[in-house]
């Protein structure tokens, strides 16, 4: 298949786009949106029964959708979606296909890379994953002492940490037995403080990185073998409690983990989407294996929605569009996601890795610098209501808008007094609030009714207008389930995948990572001895003498 690679800017969508953003940018207001009385039917979509998304509550009109339908056909998304679902080389400067959805593909077909199919070795992981956290969970995998194993801890960083860290919390209602830890920062702090608590005879580790080479990951893994090893002796018990879920074979066995106990996966798995990979090892053995097939199940549903629902009905795909309006006719540059459930609460961090390494790029698929278009969206976030009291000021009454997005389930898997429905009647007031504000006249009447005189408090009236117009989208799933998860996780997924084919830039690789990487490789030596450092520029030079005189 050969990609158009189109610079969105010259397409006539684009354009058209922007004269009509141009005329209308003051006009089009969500309140006179509303007076079609329809609008909601026409605008939510609901997913596999069990996802409502509700996209009424944004910016667009009938001409805009039309115009962003316009722009997908114009760039070939169909194509680019149908390049990645089978296992075309999409990530190109790694010469890579991005398969995460092979991972998760039920349909029984094969799914082609370099002509072979992956699907035979996808399920034969698979089974050894089954196969692995069921001997765990049930006991019968003993540790070096012969007692079961209770507490097991993920050490891996980005894409090899915060999927199943924050998917693991997501489902706490599912979990078994056992404890779940994640390790991923290379202060020791964080090691130190999850060791503490933790005994050598039960504890399982999972090194979880594809490269099996990555500085933070190596340095943990490495502190945990030897806390291990000083209760344990001999290395041969290393087997009973480390395990290895990596791309990278041979580095796996340099570290001393024997490949019986290797979870691999693919060079064409990318590291944020690697959650449904062995990387799930650890949700694994946090929810069962039959739980997390459910949540690969809740991915392949919406696989198939995105594949083959026609973009006017697409969420993911209108997501993206919708996104694409926002980010660059608007100019709007962050977007907040907002699950209102306490067990998302690493949700949104999530989704930052997700959307902001895949697409916070400046050269395009043709390797040309993108100079007169806007990229990927800064991304953020805080579960709700806690973010209400903090940041939804700004939100509300800031100069900036940002566009939110709102998640919740119907039903608590925490069912106790009012508290849901407190809860969602905050989320549903939120989005209300901001599509449609409050204005002057109301102020005027609510302060009339207490009794106040308005002309003594002028100043003070303008102060409680909420001008509103201010985009959200609502995701209100029926429950969080693994299978509801994977369908939002999926959901998030594609959406990033649709802007990054609009924007022709590479979703799945991350060059602006590797730098640091190696600046920091270089400077750690400088850092282990006595001389004063000189080869840097003079703020950095002079924080490093600075450091080794405060430690001297
Ligand atoms: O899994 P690995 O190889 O240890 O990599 C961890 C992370 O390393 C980061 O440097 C990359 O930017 C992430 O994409 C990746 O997820």
């Amino acid at each position: 298949m050969v990609m158009k690679n189109v610079n969105p800017t010259t397409t006539k969508s684009w354009k058209a786009l922007q004269e009509y953003f141009d005329k209308s940018k003051s006009t089009l207001k969500l309140k006179d949106l509303f007076k079609d009385q329809d609008r909601f039917n026409k605008y939510s979509f609901t997913i596999g029964g069990d996802l409502l998304a509700d996209l009424s509550k944004n910016l667009v009109d009938e001409k805009v959708l039309k115009m962003l339908l316009d722009l997908a056909n114009e760039c070939d998304l169909k194509q680019d979606i149908e390049a990645m679902f089978t296992g075309e080389k999409i990530n190109r400067s790694e010469d890579r296909a991005a398969l995460h959805t092979a991972l998760r593909n039920f349909s029984g077909n094969p799914v082609y890379v370099d002509g072979v199919d992956v699907m035979p070795d996808v399920k034969r992981v698979q089974a050894k994953m089954k196969a692995f956290s069921e001997k765990v969970i049930s006991g019968e995998w003993k540790g070096y002492t012969g007692k079961e194993i209770t507490d097991v801890v993920n050490i891996g960083i980005g894409g090899s940490d915060l999927g199943p860290c924050m998917i693991t919390a997501a489902l706490t209602p599912y979990h078994t037995r056992l404890k779940l830890h994640f390790v991923s920062n290379i202060d020791g702090t964080q090691i130190v403080e999850t060791l503490k608590g933790l005994n050598p005879e039960t504890t399982m580790f999972l090194i979880a990185s594809k490269t099996f080479t990555t500085l933070e990951t190596m340095t943990n893994a490495n502190t945990a073998r030897d806390w291990f090893l000083k209760s344990a002796g001999d290395v041969a018990h290393v087997a009973k409690h480390f395990a290895a879920l990596s791309t990278n074979a041979e580095e796996v066995s340099k570290f001393g983990i024997d490949t019986e106990n290797m979870f691999e996966f693919w060079d064409w798995v990318g590291g944020r989407y690697s959650s449904w990979s062995a990387i799930g090892l650890s949700i694994a053995l946090a929810i069962g294996y039959d739980n997390f097939e459910q949540f690969l199940r809740g991915g392949y549903e919406m696989d198939c929605h995105f594949r083959n629902t026609p973009f006017e009905k697409n969420v993911p795909a209108l997501l993206g569009l919708i996104g694409i309006w926002y980010n660059n006719f608007y100019g709007f540059e962050t977007e907040a996601i907002l699950p209102y459930d306490q067990y998302m609460y690493r949700f949104a961090a999530y989704f930052q890795q997700g959307n902001m390494e895949s697409n916070g790029k400046s050269v395009d698929r043709d390797g040309k610098r993108i100079t007169n278009y806007q990229t990927g969206p800064i991304i953020w976030g805080e579960p709700g209501s806690n973010g209400q009291h903090a940041f939804f000021q700004l939100l509300h009454q800031g100069r900036k808008i940002v566009p939110c997005d709102f998640i919740a389930p119907a039903i608590t898997h925490n069912p106790i007094g009012d508290h849901h429905v407190k809860l969602l009647s905050n989320f549903f007031g939120q989005t209300e609030a901001f599509a449609f504000g409050k204005d002057r006249a109301t102020v005027e009447a609510e302060l009339a009714a207490k009794g106040k005189d308005l002309s003594k408090i002028q100043d003070i009236i303008e102060c409680q207008v909420f001008e509103g117009n201010r985009p959200t989208n609502s995701f209100l799933v029926k429950e969080i389930t693994p299978r509801t998860l994977g369908m939002l996780i999926a959901m998030y997924e594609h959406k990033i995948f649709t802007q990054g084919a609009i924007w022709n830039i590479c979703s799945f690789d991350q060059w602006g990572v590797e730098y640091g990487k190696v600046l920091a490789k270089k400077i750690i030596p400088e850092l282990q001895n006595d001389e004063v450092i000189a080869s840097h520029d003079c703020s950095t030079n002079g924080l490093i003498n600075a450091y080794k005189k405060f430690k001297a």
